[in-house]
């Protein structure tokens, strides 16, 4: 495995019985990133990080860690012992890994004021995920690996949880991988995407890249673009044309051309690999 990754994926694929939930995925995530694993419910994101957490055995195609790598996986439920309180879980975590940090799993219960002491089936949902979260962090992963981490979680707590997850990996240079339907939440935050759309990886890389891959051009309605490149989607509106290109050429008045955002980014993706599968 090329050094300098977390993880590369070669044909990754799954198959529940006669259905593909992934197929032919390849990737490689380069260390230190913080990325984020997007798209549509079903689109086989789960499927993806089980694979990677080693929870779930691949059809076809392979991950690959480094030799030295440790993953830990927060998966979308949660899972807790009820009648465990969290420093029972933190004793635990203590015991089933071979590195461990108490004082940072300590710290991330007391940092979002979980009581210690109570038993996690008598936590609020938000509370038992950051009871998760701190066995996570506990276990010293170089790969977190987080299915829909912040779903349980209120509007102050979600942006709490992702500064601390940052300040985790600036800490220790671990790196993360998030999913998430939430394509907002993810601007500032990721800096390396990956795109699925029912079962197929549409697109993946460094977010400054495909950012500066992408130009969004407007200009009066048309039906072909201004300059060549490949639409990733076309909008017409009144007697207005918006393309988005992947592509990055100047264009004469009366066109204008800007960056594309993420958000606009994934959308029109996503958008577009619905209507490829129609
Ligand atoms: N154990 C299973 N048996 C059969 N099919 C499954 C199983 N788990 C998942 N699938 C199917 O595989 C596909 C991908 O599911 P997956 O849970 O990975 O998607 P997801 O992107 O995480 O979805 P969501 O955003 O809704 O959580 C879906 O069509 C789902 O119905």
């Amino acid at each position: 495995m090329t050094d300098g990754l977390a993880l590369a994926a070669r044909g990754l694929g799954k198959r529940y019985r006669s259905t593909w939930a992934l197929r032919d995925c390849s990737f490689e995530l380069p260390a230190g990133r913080v990325a984020a694993l997007v798209g549509t419910n079903g689109a086989g994101k789960t499927t993806l990080l089980t694979m990677i957490a080693g929870l779930l055995q691949p059809t076809d195609g392979e991950v690959r860690l480094p030799a030295t790598g440790r993953v830990a996986f927060v998966a979308q439920d949660k899972p807790l012992y009820r009648n465990f309180t969290p420093l029972d879980m933190l004793r635990l975590g203590a015991k089933l890994n071979r590195e461990w940090d108490q004082v940072r799993a300590l710290d991330w219960l007391a940092r979002f004021d979980v009581p210690p002491g109570r038993p996690c089936g008598r936590l609020s949902g938000g509370q038992q995920a950051q009871v998760a979260f701190a066995v996570a962090i506990g276990s010293r992963p170089s790969l977190l690996v987080l299915d829909e981490p912040l779903s349980d979680l209120d509007p102050l707590a979600r942006r709490d949880v992702v500064n601390e997850l940052l300040t985790e990996v600036a800490d220790t240079g671990m790196t993360m991988l998030m999913s998430t339907h939430v394509v907002a939440e993810l601007s500032g935050v990721a800096d390396h995407l990956l795109l699925l759309a029912d079962g197929a990886l549409l697109m993946s890389g460094d977010v400054d890249d495909l950012l500066a891959e992408h130009r969004v051009y407007t200009g009066p309605r048309s039906l072909q673009p201004p300059v060549p490149g490949e639409v990733v989607q076309a909008s017409h509106a009144g007697g207005q044309s918006t393309f988005l290109l992947c592509g990055d050429v100047a264009v004469d008045e009366p066109w204008t051309v800007r960056p594309a955002t993420l958000e606009e980014l994934v959308l029109a993706k996503l958008s577009a690999g619905w209507t490829v599968a129609a």
